[in-house]
């Protein structure tokens, strides 16, 4: 077994319920406003640790509209090199030098938008685990794998590269999110039972190329369309340890429902 790393999980929690603003609230404002209001509205009786994914240009107010509240703030995405000539990237050292422990890598919209390779996730997801830092491993196949039964194998081709060369130790840093891309903003939420085969199937890929302690203590996460009629079904699961939230995140009311999901 590996022992979580408890720097960067102040709640002794095994699910972890993340949202991903993506590039949505547009000011500063709003983006304080959001995220002191899903802050408000978790207590020690949520059943979860809750993360919030934030825009780079937001971390800092929303690190302090979050404040002593335990909702964790992360990146979206950190640029793999430390400093230089990167016009327009963001480094893991500069978000970790406003108190920010974790970020996405390897989003759907990362991947297909702007060419994060499996080899740049790699590099992303070492670089973030070498330095102590979380790493929220972001799979999942197109619509188009999907189609022709391939989820598993595409998932299992992410998971191989994504975390090629991560040591047993660092994995207890590394938590995953099983994105269906065909589920991403669509309204169309993957069936909750092919989602747990789908994690089932992934969980033992992480035994093969870890160990079953590993495979057993990560967290994987469903994203996808999870909104909060259908967080229950989905938790109910028992492979899947939490929801990455995209536009269900943004609305207070819903996030606090899907934090306080009821199984
Ligand atoms: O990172 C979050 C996912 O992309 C899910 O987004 P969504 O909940 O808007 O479908």
């Amino acid at each position: 077994m590996v022992a979580r790393d408890e720097s960067l999980r102040p709640w002794d929690d095994d699910v972890w319920e993340a949202g991903n603003w993506k590039m949505n609230p547009q000011s500063v404002s709003e983006a304080s406003t959001l995220g002191a209001a899903i802050a408000s509205s978790f207590s020690a009786s949520t059943p979860a640790e809750v993360a919030i994914f934030a825009p780079a240009p937001f971390l800092a107010s929303t690190l302090a509209a979050v404040g002593s509240s335990g909702v964790q703030v992360g990146a979206e995405c950190c640029y793999h090199k430390a400093k230089g000539a990167f016009t327009g990237q963001v480094s893991a050292e500069m978000v970790q030098s406003l108190g920010v422990h974790w970020a996405l890598v390897g989003h759907s919209e990362r991947r297909v938008l702007f060419g994060d390779d499996d080899a740049a996730v790699n590099e992303q997801v070492l670089n973030l685990v070498g330095k102590g830092m979380g790493a929220l491993l972001c799979i999942g196949e197109s619509q188009a794998q999907y189609e022709k039964g391939e989820a598993e194998k595409v998932c299992t081709q992410q998971l191989n590269k994504g975390l090629a060369g991560v040591t047993e130790e660092q994995m207890k840093n590394v938590v995953i999110a099983y994105e269906p891309v065909w589920a991403i903003g669509t309204g169309l939420t993957c069936d909750p039972a092919t989602a747990q085969k789908v994690h089932a199937s992934c969980r033992s890929v992480l035994a093969s190329m870890f160990s079953q302690g590993v495979a057993d203590d990560v967290r994987i996460q469903y994203g996808g369309s999870v909104t909060p009629d259908t967080i229950d079904e989905i938790m109910a699961q028992p492979d899947i340890d939490g929801a990455l939230v995209g536009g269900a995140s943004l609305v207070a009311e819903k996030f606090e429902r899907i934090m306080n999901f009821k199984v």
